[in-house]
């Protein structure tokens, strides 16, 4: 790829030249990408929508009204935030979206781009033919500086190399105070996560990773890459992100955008398989109970169970005649229908044409010679119809498991606790989060729900295995991005291993395709606040590390012992609030509405983030009810009284593991603010 002026033959006897100087020439390479892709706008917008008929027509309009917009150029950003000089006289600017000249010549080139691979990898052990690399720093669409590391000892001179590690640029980027919703990380993604973004379309990966360590970033990163490179393959099915709540949602829904992905689908899992609206709560066992995975062998038997034996001769009136197909021919034909794996609602479908084929064969036997439109006929016939009914009836998901959870057939003595204390029918059921799942593992024995190219599938740890299976189902021919933390693992079903996770998505942890990766360094939380919550890993997560903080701001931790908490909470929001970014008030659920008043007395303006609403975080205050704070950051977090926080949680380990998450939120700084004394582990209780 040849260099674009003003930087021609990059590699040959450069001019001594002021970093100023060379910042200008930056610049101006940045106006130059501006220019070229406005012409680039300029030429799609003149294209004509002729596409022969108005249908086709009116999609390549579509198409290209699209394709002008994704070639808007965004001036609060710059086109480019790094480039790289490699051994051969190429140099690339690596940036959000690609760029040419008019002779089709790269002037920017995308993130996602192989050759854009060595930008985010390439290190002084291995630098993949890179000598130097470049990051500019940016503000408001200007490039205000730029920093430089030699990889090769034979690179370009007058750059200063950086270590692993030390950029100031990515510590910039790290330290930054967070306003609004999660950005992308394009700019700085790391080599360890670099490779879980650009791992093969057919692999499912599973990230283990301590609070912060970026495992959000990097799966929202994933999906825009493979949209990338795979778009063609994936276009069909689609990819979709699945996450713990909406406010979760709300807070990672811009990312994808940003990144010019506007068709990725964010969803809950209550929402993926919403067949019922949720109208009752399970006590934790039996959440746990409906949630096992042994809930699917229950339910396969009580859908075909549905099959009856065929005890009656089929007997279809024709004309004067009436056709007989005995019983036992009837049954070969169900059993045959039953044996083939094909879903009992299809299965069904094509009885009706069994049963004729079989009427037709004896109408040949008694020396007819009926055709097709006779066996159409005969399948759509009032006897056949009814026959099929009474052996083969219509069921629906929300039958079959009301009628499960009504009697209880087929259920352990253990599984009993979760049959309703009296026989509901379908319409008069109150379904539960966990009932969703029910519904939806009988939907797919119904009929197979389709799958989408990739998933990726956020706080997977609280998942309970028929939800998993749920989520799997949607990535049966496809690949999943598994992202979690079994420490921070709240319900009562939450998984102690990512094999087993695995197993119930579908997909194996010894198979080829699917790896289990670490990450460990800590891009949110500061070092002293992650001590601090470390100190509860050995009580509810043996075996599992805190991450490791690279964040150069040690952070601030006050820990404030107060007779009021509210008030005390009050008071505390109010210091915080002299920092810079965004505070999350964190109190227990059962506290939100008394600390919301208290803060409003106080005229200390905050919203409440609700898990079952996408609210606009406006405002730079928030009150968060502690189950809902699970995936989100603030730069301040004030937690109010940990005992109770975790109290409300229906077990020791839930609690604690609660606790573990509201207290891994902060960016900058946490205030903990408690009336009763901390749990145990907190205050330092040995584990
Ligand atoms: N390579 C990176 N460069 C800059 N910022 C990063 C990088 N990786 C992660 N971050 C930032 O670190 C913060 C935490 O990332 P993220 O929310 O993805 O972590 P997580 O592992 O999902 O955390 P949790 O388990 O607590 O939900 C975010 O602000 C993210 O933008």
């Amino acid at each position: 790829m040849p260099a674009s002026p003003p930087h021609t033959s990059p590699h040959t006897s450069p001019p001594p030249i002021t970093p100023d100087a060379e910042l200008a020439l930056e610049q101006a390479h940045l106006e130059r990408a501006r220019a070229e892709l406005a012409r680039m706008r300029e030429h799609t917008l003149s294209l004509q929508a002729d596409g022969g008929d108005a249908i086709a027509g009116e999609s390549l309009a579509r198409t290209l009204w699209l394709r002008a917009r994704a070639l808007q150029d965004d001036p609060r950003t710059t086109l480019f935030f790094g480039r790289i000089d490699t051994d051969t006289p190429e140099r690339l600017y690596i940036g959000r979206r690609h760029v040419s000249d008019e002779d089709g010549d790269p002037v920017v080139v995308d993130w996602r781009a192989g050759v854009s691979t060595a930008f985010y990898r390439a290190s002084p052990t291995e630098p993949m033919g890179v000598e130097r690399r470049r990051r500019f720093g940016v503000e408001e669409g200007r490039l205000t500086a730029f920093e430089d590391e030699l990889l090769t000892a034979g690179g370009p001179p007058g750059a200063q190399g950086h270590g692993e590690g030390q950029s100031q640029i990515l510590a910039r980027e790290i330290e930054r105070p967070r306003i609004g919703p999660m950005r992308d990380i394009v700019a700085t993604i790391q080599p360890e996560q670099d490779e879980i973004v650009r791992a093969d379309v057919a692999t499912t990966i599973c990230v283990q990773g301590a609070p912060g360590t970026g495992k959000t970033a990097v799966g929202l990163h994933r999906a825009a890459w493979l949209l990338y490179a795979f778009g063609e393959r994936l276009a069909r099915g689609g990819v979709l992100v699945v996450g713990p709540n909406r406010a979760f949602l709300e807070h990672v829904g811009a990312v994808l955008p940003s990144l010019g992905e506007v068709t990725v689908r964010h969803t809950t899992v209550e929402e993926l398989v919403g067949h019922a609206v949720v109208r009752a709560v399970d006590a934790p066992d039996v959440a746990r109970l409906k949630g096992e995975a042994r809930m699917a062998d229950v339910l396969r038997e009580a859908v075909w169970g549905h099959v009856r034996p065929a005890t009656e001769a089929l007997v279809v009136p024709r004309g004067s005649r009436r056709w007989r197909v005995p019983a036992y021919e009837v049954q070969d034909i169900l059993d045959e229908l039953r044996v083939r794996g094909v879903r009992y609602a299809a299965a069904r479908a094509m009885l009706p044409q069994r049963l004729a084929h079989a009427v037709l064969v004896a109408m040949e036997r008694s020396g007819d010679s009926p055709d097709d439109r006779v066996q159409d006929a005969v399948a759509r016939s009032a006897a056949v119809k009814a026959y099929v009914r009474s052996v083969w009836p219509e069921v629906t998901p929300q039958a079959v498991v009301a009628e499960l959870l009504s009697a209880g057939e087929g259920l352990e003595d253990d599984q009993r606790a979760m049959v309703w204390d009296r026989p509901r029918a379908p319409r008069s059921a109150r379904w539960s989060v966990a009932d969703l799942a029910l519904l939806d593992e009988v939907a797919d024995l119904l009929e197979r729900t389709p799958s989408l190219g990739h998933v990726v599938l956020d706080e997977a740890q609280d998942l309970s295995p028929m939800q998993l299976r749920a989520v799997g189902r949607r990535a049966s021919t496809g690949s999943l991005t598994v992202l979690g933390d079994i420490a921070q693992g709240t319900t009562p079903w939450a998984t102690g291993s990512w094999a087993e996770s695995l197993q119930h998505l579908g997909k194996a942890l010894d198979g080829d395709d699917v790896h289990l990766e670490v990450l460990d360094r800590g891009f949110r939380v500061p070092a002293s606040v992650i001590e601090y919550a470390a100190r509860l890993l050995p009580h509810m997560a043996p075996g599992l590390g805190a991450p490791r903080s690279v964040r150069s701001h040690p952070g601030r931790l006050d820990v404030l012992a107060v007779g009021d908490p509210v008030a005390g909470t009050v008071e505390a929001v109010r210091a915080a609030a002299a920092h810079e970014g965004s505070l999350g008030v964190i109190v227990p659920d059962a506290w939100v509405d008394r600390v919301g008043s208290a803060l409003t007395a106080a005229a200390v303006e905050h919203e409440v983030l609700d898990g079952s609403h996408a609210e606009e975080r406006i405002l730079p205050v928030h009150l968060v009810p502690a189950t809902v704070a699970k995936g989100l950051e603030f730069d301040q977090v004030v937690v109010t009284e940990p005992a109770q926080i975790a109290e409300a949680e229906p077990d020791r380990r839930s609690g604690l593991r609660r606790l573990y998450v509201v207290l891994t939120r902060a960016v900058s700084g946490l205030t903990v603010v408690h009336a009763r004394p901390l749990p145990g582990p907190l205050a330092g209780e040995a584990g």
